[in-house]
Protein backbone atom coordinates (compact mmCIF):
# COMPACT_ATOMS: atom_id res chain seq x y z
CA UNK A 1 0.00 0.00 0.00
CA UNK A 2 1.20 3.19 -0.67
CA UNK A 3 0.53 6.14 1.59
CA UNK A 4 1.18 9.40 1.76
CA UNK A 5 3.90 11.49 4.23
CA UNK A 6 5.34 14.62 4.69
CA UNK A 7 8.93 14.65 4.48
CA UNK A 8 10.33 16.61 7.41
CA UNK A 9 8.84 19.65 8.48
CA UNK A 10 9.19 22.60 10.78
CA UNK A 11 10.10 20.01 13.44
CA UNK A 12 12.75 18.74 11.95
CA UNK A 13 15.94 21.23 12.89
CA UNK A 14 18.40 22.38 10.51
CA UNK A 15 21.91 21.93 11.95
CA UNK A 16 24.46 24.96 11.75
CA UNK A 17 27.82 23.52 9.87
CA UNK A 18 25.60 20.49 9.21
CA UNK A 19 25.89 18.99 5.54
CA UNK A 20 27.08 22.22 3.40
CA UNK A 21 25.73 25.18 2.03
CA UNK A 22 22.77 25.72 2.77
CA UNK A 23 21.59 21.78 3.40
CA UNK A 24 20.52 20.84 7.10
CA UNK A 25 21.72 17.33 7.81
CA UNK A 26 18.25 16.63 8.03
CA UNK A 27 15.28 16.82 5.89
CA UNK A 28 13.58 19.90 6.03
CA UNK A 29 11.43 19.44 2.96
CA UNK A 30 7.58 19.81 3.41
CA UNK A 31 6.19 18.25 0.25
CA UNK A 32 4.17 15.75 -0.12
CA UNK A 33 5.67 12.42 -0.91
CA UNK A 34 4.49 8.59 -1.82
CA UNK A 35 6.19 6.15 0.61
CA UNK A 36 5.78 2.59 -0.91
CA UNK A 37 5.75 0.05 1.86
CA UNK A 38 6.77 -2.68 -0.92
CA UNK A 39 10.06 -0.60 -1.05
CA UNK A 40 10.03 -0.87 3.35
CA UNK A 41 10.67 3.23 3.02
CA UNK A 42 11.00 4.61 6.52
CA UNK A 43 13.50 7.79 6.58
CA UNK A 44 15.19 8.08 9.41
CA UNK A 45 14.27 11.87 11.15
CA UNK A 46 16.20 12.05 14.19
CA UNK A 47 19.32 13.95 13.47
CA UNK A 48 21.06 12.46 17.05
CA UNK A 49 20.33 8.89 15.17
CA UNK A 50 21.97 9.54 12.02
CA UNK A 51 24.93 11.14 14.21
CA UNK A 52 25.88 8.57 16.27
CA UNK A 53 25.60 5.92 13.19
CA UNK A 54 28.33 8.05 11.10
CA UNK A 55 30.00 8.33 14.30
CA UNK A 56 30.18 4.42 15.22
CA UNK A 57 31.24 3.90 11.06
CA UNK A 58 34.57 5.77 11.73
CA UNK A 59 35.12 6.93 9.24
CA UNK A 60 38.36 8.31 7.34
CA UNK A 61 38.36 11.28 5.10
CA UNK A 62 39.59 8.88 2.22
CA UNK A 63 37.12 6.72 2.54
CA UNK A 64 34.38 5.39 -0.33
CA UNK A 65 31.26 4.63 1.34
CA UNK A 66 28.87 2.37 -0.34
CA UNK A 67 25.10 3.40 1.05
CA UNK A 68 21.95 0.96 0.12
CA UNK A 69 18.78 2.52 0.26
CA UNK A 70 19.88 6.52 0.29
CA UNK A 71 15.98 8.02 0.14
CA UNK A 72 15.94 11.17 0.53
CA UNK A 73 19.60 11.49 2.41
CA UNK A 74 18.71 12.13 5.45
CA UNK A 75 21.86 9.91 6.07
CA UNK A 76 23.93 10.66 3.02
CA UNK A 77 24.42 14.29 3.70
CA UNK A 78 25.83 13.21 7.14
CA UNK A 79 28.17 10.97 5.29
CA UNK A 80 29.37 12.98 2.72
CA UNK A 81 30.75 15.67 5.18
CA UNK A 82 32.89 12.88 6.84
CA UNK A 83 34.26 10.65 3.72
CA UNK A 84 35.80 11.08 0.38
CA UNK A 85 33.04 9.81 -1.72
CA UNK A 86 29.67 7.97 -1.26
CA UNK A 87 27.99 5.52 -3.60
CA UNK A 88 24.53 5.13 -3.01
CA UNK A 89 22.25 2.61 -4.80
CA UNK A 90 18.19 3.45 -4.84
CA UNK A 91 15.88 1.37 -6.27
CA UNK A 92 13.09 3.94 -6.70
CA UNK A 93 13.35 6.76 -9.48
CA UNK A 94 11.39 9.52 -7.08
CA UNK A 95 14.21 9.10 -4.16
CA UNK A 96 17.29 8.91 -6.39
CA UNK A 97 15.56 12.44 -8.17
CA UNK A 98 14.98 13.93 -4.59
CA UNK A 99 18.64 12.85 -3.39
CA UNK A 100 20.48 13.96 -6.78
CA UNK A 101 18.19 17.65 -6.15
CA UNK A 102 19.10 18.16 -3.01
CA UNK A 103 22.83 17.62 -3.53
CA UNK A 104 23.16 19.31 -6.33
CA UNK A 105 23.23 22.72 -4.56
CA UNK A 106 25.98 21.53 -2.58
CA UNK A 107 29.75 21.45 -2.38
CA UNK A 108 29.27 17.76 -1.88
CA UNK A 109 27.57 17.46 -5.40
CA UNK A 110 30.92 16.12 -7.23
CA UNK A 111 31.47 13.75 -3.69
CA UNK A 112 28.42 11.76 -4.57
CA UNK A 113 27.31 8.86 -7.32
CA UNK A 114 24.02 7.37 -7.60
CA UNK A 115 23.38 4.05 -8.62
CA UNK A 116 19.47 3.88 -9.88
CA UNK A 117 18.18 -0.24 -9.20
CA UNK A 118 17.83 -3.33 -6.73
CA UNK A 119 20.89 -3.58 -4.67
CA UNK A 120 20.54 -7.65 -4.79
CA UNK A 121 21.43 -7.17 -9.08
CA UNK A 122 23.39 -4.66 -8.97
CA UNK A 123 27.76 -4.79 -9.62
CA UNK A 124 28.99 -3.13 -6.60
CA UNK A 125 31.78 -0.71 -7.10
CA UNK A 126 34.87 -0.67 -4.74
CA UNK A 127 34.35 0.56 -1.46
CA UNK A 128 35.74 1.25 2.14
CA UNK A 129 32.69 0.85 4.42
CA UNK A 130 28.81 0.37 4.07
CA UNK A 131 26.40 2.53 5.74
CA UNK A 132 22.54 2.37 5.68
CA UNK A 133 19.09 2.01 6.99
CA UNK A 134 18.35 -1.08 4.95
CA UNK A 135 15.30 -1.85 3.44
CA UNK A 136 13.96 -5.15 6.29
CA UNK A 137 12.52 -7.17 3.53
CA UNK A 138 15.97 -7.21 1.73
CA UNK A 139 17.70 -7.62 4.91
CA UNK A 140 19.41 -11.65 4.63
CA UNK A 141 20.15 -11.37 1.01
CA UNK A 142 21.66 -8.07 1.68
CA UNK A 143 23.70 -9.03 4.51
CA UNK A 144 24.79 -12.03 2.82
CA UNK A 145 25.89 -10.00 -0.85
CA UNK A 146 27.77 -7.38 1.32
CA UNK A 147 29.97 -10.45 2.84
CA UNK A 148 30.43 -12.15 -0.46
CA UNK A 149 31.52 -8.92 -1.86
CA UNK A 150 35.55 -8.84 -2.53
CA UNK A 151 37.99 -6.91 -2.14
CA UNK A 152 36.70 -7.09 1.63
CA UNK A 153 35.44 -3.98 2.81
CA UNK A 154 36.57 -2.51 6.12
CA UNK A 155 33.42 -2.76 8.00
CA UNK A 156 29.25 -2.23 7.76
CA UNK A 157 27.10 0.01 9.71
CA UNK A 158 23.59 -1.02 9.25
CA UNK A 159 20.13 -0.87 11.03
CA UNK A 160 17.87 -3.62 10.85
CA UNK A 161 14.70 -4.82 12.48
CA UNK A 162 15.22 -5.59 15.74
CA UNK A 163 15.07 -8.86 15.69
CA UNK A 164 17.10 -9.75 12.99
CA UNK A 165 19.96 -7.72 14.55
CA UNK A 166 19.35 -9.80 17.74
CA UNK A 167 19.42 -13.22 15.37
CA UNK A 168 23.05 -12.00 13.64
CA UNK A 169 24.61 -11.07 16.75
CA UNK A 170 23.49 -14.29 18.76
CA UNK A 171 25.85 -16.26 20.93
CA UNK A 172 25.76 -20.54 21.31
CA UNK A 173 22.78 -20.88 24.16
CA UNK A 174 20.62 -17.21 23.02
CA UNK A 175 17.16 -18.38 22.02
CA UNK A 176 17.88 -16.24 18.64
CA UNK A 177 21.00 -18.50 18.15
CA UNK A 178 20.21 -19.72 14.32
CA UNK A 179 21.82 -20.56 11.12
CA UNK A 180 21.83 -16.80 10.36
CA UNK A 181 23.98 -16.38 13.06
CA UNK A 182 26.41 -19.10 12.09
CA UNK A 183 26.69 -17.74 8.87
CA UNK A 184 27.03 -14.81 9.46
CA UNK A 185 29.85 -14.89 12.47
CA UNK A 186 31.96 -17.21 10.10
CA UNK A 187 32.53 -14.73 7.91
CA UNK A 188 32.77 -11.75 10.09
CA UNK A 189 32.31 -9.97 13.62
CA UNK A 190 29.06 -8.68 14.52
CA UNK A 191 28.22 -6.13 17.19
CA UNK A 192 25.38 -5.13 18.43
CA UNK A 193 25.32 -1.19 18.57
CA UNK A 194 22.00 0.55 19.86
CA UNK A 195 18.40 -0.02 19.70
CA UNK A 196 16.42 2.55 17.39
CA UNK A 197 13.19 3.28 18.46
CA UNK A 198 9.88 3.49 15.79
CA UNK A 199 9.05 7.30 16.31
CA UNK A 200 12.52 7.87 14.98
CA UNK A 201 11.38 7.03 11.04
CA UNK A 202 8.69 8.35 8.89
CA UNK A 203 6.58 7.40 8.59
CA UNK A 204 7.14 5.16 11.77
CA UNK A 205 7.64 0.76 11.09
CA UNK A 206 5.39 -1.54 13.19
CA UNK A 207 8.94 -3.26 14.01
CA UNK A 208 11.74 -1.62 16.34
CA UNK A 209 15.26 -1.53 15.08
CA UNK A 210 18.58 -1.59 16.09
CA UNK A 211 22.24 -0.46 14.38
CA UNK A 212 25.17 -3.39 14.02
CA UNK A 213 28.70 -3.42 13.06
CA UNK A 214 29.77 -6.51 10.75
CA UNK A 215 33.38 -6.55 10.16
CA UNK A 216 34.12 -9.08 7.82
CA UNK A 217 37.20 -11.46 8.30
CA UNK A 218 40.07 -10.56 6.04
CA UNK A 219 41.27 -12.55 4.78
CA UNK A 220 38.51 -14.68 4.39
CA UNK A 221 37.86 -18.33 5.81
CA UNK A 222 39.11 -21.01 2.99
CA UNK A 223 35.75 -22.90 3.35
CA UNK A 224 33.61 -23.82 1.00
CA UNK A 225 30.27 -21.86 1.82
CA UNK A 226 28.28 -24.28 -0.02
CA UNK A 227 29.38 -27.21 1.85
CA UNK A 228 29.17 -25.51 5.76
CA UNK A 229 25.06 -23.81 4.73
CA UNK A 230 24.55 -27.67 3.74
CA UNK A 231 25.26 -28.71 7.20
CA UNK A 232 24.02 -25.68 9.11
CA UNK A 233 20.90 -25.82 7.48
CA UNK A 234 20.43 -29.65 8.64
CA UNK A 235 21.62 -29.05 12.07
CA UNK A 236 19.52 -26.41 12.48
CA UNK A 237 16.06 -27.96 11.40
CA UNK A 238 15.65 -29.21 14.41
CA UNK A 239 18.00 -27.05 16.63
CA UNK A 240 17.11 -28.52 20.17
CA UNK A 241 17.43 -32.18 18.59
CA UNK A 242 20.58 -34.06 19.27
CA UNK A 243 22.92 -34.04 16.94
CA UNK A 244 22.82 -37.71 16.41
CA UNK A 245 19.15 -37.68 16.04
CA UNK A 246 19.11 -35.00 13.30
CA UNK A 247 22.03 -37.03 11.09
CA UNK A 248 20.20 -40.81 11.32
CA UNK A 249 16.86 -39.53 9.69
CA UNK A 250 16.16 -41.06 6.59
CA UNK A 251 15.95 -38.24 4.23
CA UNK A 252 19.70 -37.34 5.61
CA UNK A 253 21.10 -40.71 4.98
CA UNK A 254 19.96 -40.85 1.61
CA UNK A 255 21.32 -37.24 1.15
CA UNK A 256 24.90 -38.57 1.72
CA UNK A 257 24.61 -41.27 0.58
CA UNK A 258 23.55 -39.90 -2.48
CA UNK A 259 26.54 -37.61 -2.42
CA UNK A 260 28.79 -40.22 -1.61
CA UNK A 261 28.19 -42.29 -4.56
CA UNK A 262 29.18 -38.84 -7.11
CA UNK A 263 32.53 -38.77 -4.34
CA UNK A 264 33.33 -42.15 -4.96
CA UNK A 265 32.54 -42.76 -8.94
CA UNK A 266 34.96 -39.72 -9.17
CA UNK A 267 37.32 -41.42 -7.28
CA UNK A 268 37.20 -44.42 -8.65
CA UNK A 269 35.84 -46.51 -5.73
CA UNK A 270 33.57 -49.68 -6.44
CA UNK A 271 32.53 -50.76 -2.87
CA UNK A 272 30.21 -48.28 -1.99
CA UNK A 273 28.28 -50.25 0.48
CA UNK A 274 24.61 -49.72 1.31
CA UNK A 275 22.29 -47.15 3.00
CA UNK A 276 22.38 -49.21 6.40
CA UNK A 277 26.29 -49.12 6.04
CA UNK A 278 26.18 -45.37 5.25
CA UNK A 279 24.12 -45.08 8.82
CA UNK A 280 26.79 -47.00 10.24
CA UNK A 281 29.44 -44.60 9.17
CA UNK A 282 27.53 -41.48 10.14
CA UNK A 283 27.01 -42.64 13.65
CA UNK A 284 30.62 -43.92 13.74
CA UNK A 285 31.62 -40.83 13.03
CA UNK A 286 29.83 -38.99 15.53
CA UNK A 287 30.36 -41.29 18.18
CA UNK A 288 34.10 -41.33 17.65
CA UNK A 289 33.86 -37.34 17.78
CA UNK A 290 31.64 -36.85 20.58
CA UNK A 291 28.93 -34.91 18.52
CA UNK A 292 26.66 -37.32 19.24
CA UNK A 293 24.51 -35.86 22.33
CA UNK A 294 25.37 -32.56 21.56
CA UNK A 295 22.96 -29.56 20.03
CA UNK A 296 23.20 -27.39 17.40
CA UNK A 297 21.88 -24.83 19.91
CA UNK A 298 24.83 -24.72 22.03
CA UNK A 299 27.82 -25.20 19.05
CA UNK A 300 30.20 -22.46 18.56
CA UNK A 301 31.55 -22.15 15.13
CA UNK A 302 34.79 -23.93 15.80
CA UNK A 303 32.81 -27.19 16.54
CA UNK A 304 30.80 -26.84 13.19
CA UNK A 305 33.67 -26.69 11.35
CA UNK A 306 35.24 -29.55 13.33
CA UNK A 307 32.07 -31.51 12.63
CA UNK A 308 32.34 -30.66 9.04
CA UNK A 309 35.88 -31.68 8.99
CA UNK A 310 34.85 -34.95 10.36
CA UNK A 311 32.14 -35.38 7.47
CA UNK A 312 34.51 -34.16 4.82
CA UNK A 313 37.67 -36.60 6.00
CA UNK A 314 35.11 -39.53 5.38
CA UNK A 315 34.08 -38.12 2.15
CA UNK A 316 30.66 -37.54 3.01
CA UNK A 317 29.36 -34.29 1.55
CA UNK A 318 26.38 -31.89 1.88
CA UNK A 319 26.29 -30.57 -1.84
C1 LIG B 1 14.45 2.34 5.31
S1 LIG B 1 14.52 3.40 3.88
C2 LIG B 1 15.97 4.31 4.27
C3 LIG B 1 16.01 5.68 3.62
C4 LIG B 1 17.16 6.59 4.08
N1 LIG B 1 18.43 5.90 4.03
C5 LIG B 1 16.94 7.11 5.47
O1 LIG B 1 17.52 6.53 6.40
O2 LIG B 1 16.18 8.05 5.64
C6 LIG B 1 15.05 2.21 2.68
C7 LIG B 1 15.43 2.77 1.31
O3 LIG B 1 15.86 1.69 0.48
C8 LIG B 1 15.29 1.78 -0.80
N2 LIG B 1 15.22 0.41 -1.34
C9 LIG B 1 14.29 -0.56 -1.11
N3 LIG B 1 14.60 -1.69 -1.73
C10 LIG B 1 15.78 -1.47 -2.37
C11 LIG B 1 16.61 -2.27 -3.20
N4 LIG B 1 16.31 -3.55 -3.47
N5 LIG B 1 17.74 -1.72 -3.69
C12 LIG B 1 18.08 -0.43 -3.42
N6 LIG B 1 17.31 0.38 -2.63
C13 LIG B 1 16.19 -0.12 -2.12
C14 LIG B 1 13.95 2.42 -0.56
O4 LIG B 1 13.41 3.01 -1.72
C15 LIG B 1 14.30 3.44 0.53
O5 LIG B 1 14.76 4.62 -0.04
Amino acid sequence: MVKPVKIGGKDVESKKGGAGAGAPATVARTREFQMNKAYGQHLLKNPLIIDAIVEKAQLKSTDTVLEIGPGTGNLTMKLLESCKKVIAVEVDPRMAAELHKRVSTTPYASHLQIILGDFLKADLPYFDVCVANVPYQISSPLTFKLLAHRPVFRSAVLMFQLEFAARLAARPGDSLYCRLSVNTQLLGKVTKLMNVGKNNFLPPPKVESAVVRIQPFNPPPPINFVEWDGLVKLCFSRKNKTIAAIFKTNSVIEMLYQNYKTVCSLKGIADIGTEEDMKAKVVAILETNKFNDQRSSKLDINEFLRLLNCFHENDLHFK
